[in-house]
């Protein structure tokens, strides 16, 4: 790595007790750009990733509105928990990174500490998308704001599904946008929500359904993106006592109930893990991840599964997955609808130029809404690489070709730094600006990236 070697355990000290929850704030120890070299070999390597994003802010805020003190094991330390543990703390809830990096939370039962106050999520869409519904447990007001980016970013959908359950929320600047002002009260009853551009929005009110005075009744309207991550929702609410009922295929019932503090382990976060399969498929290599395996909730898992239909052999197994890259090199094109596993798209679409015929990925048009419009954002770095992409509405197209060296704008988001830095394991000359937008998921991806080199 050219520059100072950000993340690493010399300089940045991951998980350690205090106020600043486990998340240093690293970003100034970055550089403007990292170059990432070439691996020298295919790496045989067996590698641990983070906790899940996903669930880890799922737990925290489910932790908060529980009766009792939960303890999260292997939670993910980054800028979108620590966003939500500061929010929480700020709250009133205690809200602690222990020894060894496992967070403590002490639930509400229900109520929040603070009946007022202000919060702030940066540019977490978990953050922002489940804090609204469990607000309205407090007195209120309380205000939530985010980066300039979160208030591009939808959110009227949630604000008119807690609408029609009694909540009392408003926009605090322009309409249908953060910043939200939320009062108390959650009625409860029946609700129609539009996930078709996050599906955030069908989990938020789904985490905070319980809360509510009556039962609560969603009947999802239109398309529903994203879908494997309402099962990570549901999945963590029953970890937590709670049912949520399927009276219908488009219809959740939720009755009122207190959540029970638990402790419960987060598993490795399979959209980061993407990036290290994605090294071996590239690479020729062998790239096991521990602990992420069968009977994962996360929907990002079955990356793996594109990954074998480019020629590389894959095997999920109980406690791990591994994946091999083809060994003649040879990676072919695919045809993929990625609206499941949307995060890993581009991820994808970072080995699509080295394949042997075109890909195409379609179904990610709610990517556009993401922490930049992610297509456009693609199309236009594969084709600073000398790569022909052609941007659709949903998705995109991706002709292989030669990939020359290039200096990676990565517009604030961290997924497309992590995965065109993919492309300088086997281009020179790959550099990555603002290589510290990916302290909102992984912030020491760069050197878990090298220490694949044997580094
Ligand atoms: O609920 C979640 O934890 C997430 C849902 C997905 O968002 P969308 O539903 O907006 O696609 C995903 O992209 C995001 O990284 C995490
Ligand atoms: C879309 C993402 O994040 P968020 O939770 O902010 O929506 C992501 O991590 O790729």
């Amino acid at each position: 790595m050219s520059g100072t070697t950000p993340g690493g355990p010399a300089g940045v000290p991951l998980g350690v007790p205090g106020r600043d929850f486990g998340v240093k704030d690293v970003r100034g120890e970055f550089p403007e750009r990292i170059e990432v070299p070439p691996l020298e070999r295919p790496p045989d390597a067996t590698v641990r990733v983070p906790g899940s994003k996903s669930v880890t802010n799922r737990a925290l805020v489910i932790a908060a509105l529980a009766e009792g003190r939960t303890t999260l094991l292997n939670p993910l330390l980054s800028d979108d928990s620590f966003w939500l543990m500061k929010s929480l703390s700020d709250l009133g809830f205690p809200v602690e990174v222990v020894e060894g990096g496992h967070v403590t939370v002490g639930g509400g039962a229900g109520k929040i500490p603070r009946p007022s106050g202000e919060v702030f999520v940066g540019n977490a869409g978990t953050a922002a998308r489940f804090l609204p519904g469990a607000l309205t447990l407090g007195e209120g007001p309380y205000r939530i704001d985010g980066v300039p980016r979160m208030r591009e970013r939808p959110i009227s959908d949630l604000v008119d599904a807690l609408g029609q359950l009694g909540a009392r929320i408003e926009y605090a600047g322009e309409e249908g946008r953060f910043p939200l002002v939320v009062r108390g009260g959650l009625r409860g009853g029946r609700a129609v929500v539009r996930s078709a551009k996050s599906s955030q929005f069908l989990s938020g009110v789904l985490i905070s359904a319980p809360a509510a005075r009556e039962p609560v009744t969603l009947a999802v309207e239109g398309d529903l993106v994203s879908k494997p991550y309402v099962g990570i929702t549901t999945a963590v609410m029953r970890a937590f006592g709670v049912e949520v009922g399927r009276p219908s295929e488009g219809e959740f019932y939720v009755e009122p109930a207190t959540y029970r503090a638990t402790d419960y382990a987060v598993e490795p976060d399979a959209s980061g893990a993407s990036y290290f399969f994605a090294a071996a498929a590239l690479t020729g290599g062998r790239v096991r991840v521990e602990g992420l395996g069968q009977g994962s909730s996360q929907g990002d898992l079955r990356f793996t599964e594109v990954l074998r239909r480019m020629g590389c052999s894959v095997e999920v197994a109980e406690g791990y997955t591994e994946v091999r890259g083809p060994e003649n090199g040879d990676l072919k094109g695919v045809a993929v609808d990625m609206n499941e596993i949307s995060d890993t798209f581009i991820t994808l679409a970072a080995l699509a130029p080295f394949a042997s015929s075109p890909t195409t990925i379609t179904g990610i048009e709610h990517t556009r809404y993401q922490e930049t419009d992610r297509i456009h954002a693609v199309a236009t770095e594969l084709e600073r690489l000398g790569v022909e992409a052609r941007e659709s509405r949903d998705g995109i197209h991706i002709i292989p070709g030669p990939v020359r060296a290039a200096e990676i704008e990565t517009y604030e988001d961290h997924r497309i730094a992590m995965s065109f830095a993919l492309v300088g394991l086997v281009r020179p000359g790959i550099g990555i600006k603002d290589p510290a937008c990916v302290t909102k998921t992984l912030p020491d991806y760069f050197r878990r990236l090298a220490a694949l080199g044997g580094g």
